[in-house]
């Protein structure tokens, strides 16, 4: 961290640098012992304190923040500004689970005395509707705008490729050069290596269906495979779920993962993990897709309409010329230190190109902290380890800190309540009783370490306990906090009372709560 001294007098450098350079001066790339930077000749108008490649949530953070910061910033986008998230992630994702959503609730209508035909999906208009959604989206964001507003230049001129470690040549044949560059650039989906893999989609290519599949695989049963199944799932198709890993949605809390896991296989999804690989896709004679796996030693083979591939997401450093930089990519992401630094100390990568917390809420805060390093030469980090993250299937899932796994890992003697939503007034009110909230707490409860939910609006739950975290509140004062009647949030106040009430946790594993449904 720095003083505020510290940040007044590189400011002041910066602003220095940049006088100096419009009198035909530019400063050298900084040093990270924070030395003041040489002088040298300008290379023109093409020469930037910071160049930012890729302009998703993680690119924009990090050039507006240089750019409040005074640096004379560049941001190189070879597609569309909004990145991943906004394109072919989060919101059309978003925009598709809502529309499942509506399908379930028109076809649960007659439990409440309306009177509605069954709902059928028109593959082609909800496309259209999620396009449309994506489009709203990005205008309200306005990238370009809020980049013209503070001096930044966007360039779309396609992809950048580094020729050495401050000069970047773009597809449209012009190079420019920077003091420091931070690398957004992000992933993309990884399709298995393995014979007829052309004929699978990838997530981001889900939209172009041509039609809803009646049958369809989705392969990887991560944040992204989860979420295409409830969508389809809920839109009539057969779903078949597939991962060799040995449950569905292995990075969460083992009973998220029992919890979905389960009522797909209530909805009828077929759902096949713990397999020893998936071996291959053919082109039936009927135009339908062959997919072969081996489980328990075994081929297997089915026929599907559609194969989605969700299996992972390498970040796009194959065409960057890293190796012209020094930089080696270590398991499809760029290694980086606590400060986003590469090994080359003036270059940085955030958010997904760094495979690190693949989520928007991470880019954005290693943007901003690479940005304040780059421009500063300081040593900030992200703010704090907390990174509340969920999906929105049926039922929804989220979770934040510690799992209960890796909470016993370090303490073996710490607290876990689990209330289930069967005790939530609002959750049975509404007809969404399946669900939980678990907290965990130190053995003092002192710290709630981590929170994990299943069930209606289980990311806002999670989120609000985050808050709480951050707040470093223990687990009596947020017993005390007083809840709406009826809500959901109100789940959160039961778990804490029932980790109050907990025994002293001597014994190897704490038991389930169930508090009284009274003050809920
Ligand atoms: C289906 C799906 C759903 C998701 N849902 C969520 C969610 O609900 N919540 C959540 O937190 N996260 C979600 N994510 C993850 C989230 O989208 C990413 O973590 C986030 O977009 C990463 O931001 P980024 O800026 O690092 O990369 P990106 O958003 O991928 O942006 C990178 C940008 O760099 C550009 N680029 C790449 N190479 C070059 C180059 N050489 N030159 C110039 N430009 C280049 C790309 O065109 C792109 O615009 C989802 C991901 C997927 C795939
Ligand atoms: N809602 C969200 O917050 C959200 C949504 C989507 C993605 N994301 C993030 O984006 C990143 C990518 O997510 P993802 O789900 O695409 O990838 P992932 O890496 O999280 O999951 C890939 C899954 O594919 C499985 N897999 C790998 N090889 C396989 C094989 N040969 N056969 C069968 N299964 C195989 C893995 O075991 C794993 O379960 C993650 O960091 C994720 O958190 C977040």
């Amino acid at each position: 961290m720095w003083s505020l001294n510290d940040i007044l007098l590189r400011i002041a450098n910066s602003m220095v640098t940049r006088i100096a350079r419009s009198h035909g001066v530019v400063s050298a790339p900084p040093k990270s012992e924070g030395v003041i930077p040489v002088m040298e000749l300008t290379k023109g108008r093409d020469h930037y304190d910071l160049v930012v490649i890729g302009a998703g949530p993680a690119g924009t953070s990090a050039a507006i923040r240089a750019a409040e910061l005074g640096a004379r910033v560049a941001v190189v986008e070879a597609s569309r500004t909004g990145g991943t998230c906004v394109n072919t992630g989060c919101v059309p994702t978003r925009v598709l689970a809502k529309t499942a959503r509506l399908v379930r609730e028109v076809r649960l209508a007659h439990k409440y005395g309306i009177a509605i035909s069954a709902p059928e999906v028109q593959w082609n208009a909800t496309v259209t509707r999620v396009r449309a959604t994506v489009d709203k989206v990005r205008s309200l964001k306005d990238e370009p705008g809020r980049f013209s507003a503070l001096g930044i230049e966007l360039i779309l001129d396609g992809r950048a490729r580094f020729v050495d470690t401050t000069t970047l040549a773009l597809d449209s044949g012009r190079r420019i050069t920077g003091d420091s560059v931070i690398i957004a650039v992000g992933g993309h989906s990884r399709r298995l290596p393995i014979p007829g893999a052309e004929l699978a989609t990838v997530p981001e290519h889900v939209l172009d269906l041509p039609s809803l599949p009646r049958r369809i695989a989705i392969i990887g049963a991560g944040n992204t495979g989860a979420q295409l199944v409830t969508v389809f799932s809920a839109f009539g198709s057969q779903v078949a779920l597939l991962d060799v890993a040995p449950r569905i949605l292995a990075a969460s809390d083992s009973d998220i993962s029992a919890a979905v896991s389960t009522a797909f296989v209530e909805q009828g999804v077929a759902v096949h993990t713990g397999l020893d690989g998936v071996e291959s896709l053919t082109r039936s004679a009927d135009g339908s897709i062959m997919l072969t796996w081996r489980s328990g030693g075994e081929p297997v083979s089915a026929d599907f309409d559609a194969v989605v591939m969700a299996t992972g997401w390498p970040a796009d450093v194959d065409d960057l010329g890293l190796e012209n930089a020094g930089i080696t990519v270590v398991r499809s992401s760029i290694p980086v230190d606590q400060y986003f630094r590469s090994a080359v100390p003036h270059i940085y990568a955030v958010g997904d190109a760094n495979g690190r917390d693949m989520l928007v809420q991470a880019a954005h805060f290693e943007g901003e902290a690479a940005a304040e390093n780059a421009v500063l030469d300081a040593n900030r980090r992200t703010p704090h380890h907390l990174l509340p993250a969920g999906g929105f299937t049926d039922p929804d899932y989220a979770g934040v800190g510690l799992t209960e796994e890796q909470a016993r890992q370090r303490d073996r003697h710490c607290v876990v309540a689990t209330v289930p939503y069967t005790e939530l007034d609002r959750a049975v009110i509404d007809d969404r009783a399946r669900g939980f909230l678990k907290l965990i707490a130190d053995r003092r409860r002192e710290l709630i370490l981590g929170a994990h939910a299943v069930g209606e609006n289980a990311i806002e739950v999670v989120q609000s306990v985050t808050t709480a975290m951050a707040a470093g509140i223990d687990v009596s004062t947020l017993a005390g906090v007083k809840f709406a009647y009826p809500t959901y949030s109100a789940v959160i106040g039961l778990a804490a009372r029932a980790l109050l009430a907990e025994r002293a946790p001597l014994a190897e594993h704490s038991e389930v709560h169930t508090s009284s449904p009274a003050a809920n």
